[in-house]
């Protein structure tokens, strides 16, 4: 059986990207780890699926599945990707598309330059919706990380995010705190872990320690998330450039209630396909 796939990334952070709208595979778990090894398969942060919608208002259905084999609610840098993948495989005409995903349903628009703006939703911060364990509602939590306080924020983009604000992003050891952070009981089902340094209320920079995959080069929800942290105490404006080691992302968020819109670029590597 051969599947069809298109390699892309978001500021580099990288998917392999598969219309189930035209073929149809099953790609259980130990598949997907398989596909996902850069030495034995395809290698990617994400794998992408691309379905017909079950909701009837909506143009496609989206589904994540981290490298690790889990599926997840919500995706980023590959939902601008997913946007030019139907755009240049002309699975729809439009450049507003309606998409639904398991963290909620997203805008795409397509702008004339290339780059996608994506409505993320509005983000959950009541920590039974994060889900993170949590008496009541706060602007920052104090937690223990590997026998260190830390004071963190919590945020749902769909998917679960801890935000830690430090002094500088090149000097802190992503790896050791986000691999603990990540599984941190309080996090029942793990969580993506962002490092963010606050430049000025208009820029900050991230780095992400992903759920599933680990340190990447940029994460979408986690810019979404960690701007939504960063507002919330104060300290950031409704329009932030976010730099992660993979370029640049422009969120805007103006405050509770509202969405968050993310916008960048989204590029195709190359066309493959795989005997499975
Ligand atoms: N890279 C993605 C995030 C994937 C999130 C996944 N690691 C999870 O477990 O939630 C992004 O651009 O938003």
């Amino acid at each position: 059986m051969l599947l069809h796939f298109t390699k892309m990334h978001g500021l580099g952070n990288d998917f392999m990207v598969v219309d189930m709208v035209t073929q149809s595979v099953r790609l259980p778990p130990d598949k997907i780890r398989r596909l996902a090894d850069r030495r034995f398969g395809v290698g990617f942060d994400q794998l992408l699926i691309v379905e017909p919608p079950t909701d009837p208002d909506m143009d496609f259905r989206y589904r994540i599945f981290n490298a690790d084999g889990s599926e997840v609610e919500q995706c980023g840098n590959g939902a601008r990707c997913f946007a030019k993948f139907v755009r240049d495989k002309r699975l729809i005409g439009r450049d507003t598309i309606q998409v639904q995903t398991a963290g909620g349903n997203i805008e795409l628009i397509i702008h004339a330059n290339g780059e996608v703006s994506v409505n993320m939703g509005v983000p959950r911060l009541q920590p039974e919706d994060i889900p993170f364990r949590a008496q009541e509602q706060r602007a920052t939590y104090d937690l223990r990380i590997d026998g260190e306080e830390f004071e963190i924020s919590a945020v749902s983009m769909g998917n679960p995010h801890a935000v830690i604000q430090v002094d500088d992003v090149n000097r802190t050891p992503v790896a050791r705190l986000g691999s603990v952070m990540e599984k941190h009981g309080r996090f029942p089902k793990r969580c993506n872990v962002g490092f963010m340094q606050v430049l000025d209320q208009a820029e900050i920079n991230l780095r992400v320690f992903e759920r599933g995959v680990g340190e990447t080069l940029a994460c979408g929800t986690g810019a979404c998330a960690a701007v939504v942290a960063g507002r919330l105490q104060g300290l950031l404006g409704d329009e932030v450039r976010v730099n992660l080691p993979g370029g640049t992302l422009n969120i805007h968020w103006s405050g509770e209630g509202h969405s968050v819109i993310m916008t960048g670029t989204a590029t195709r590597v190359f066309e493959g396909q795989t005997r499975l």
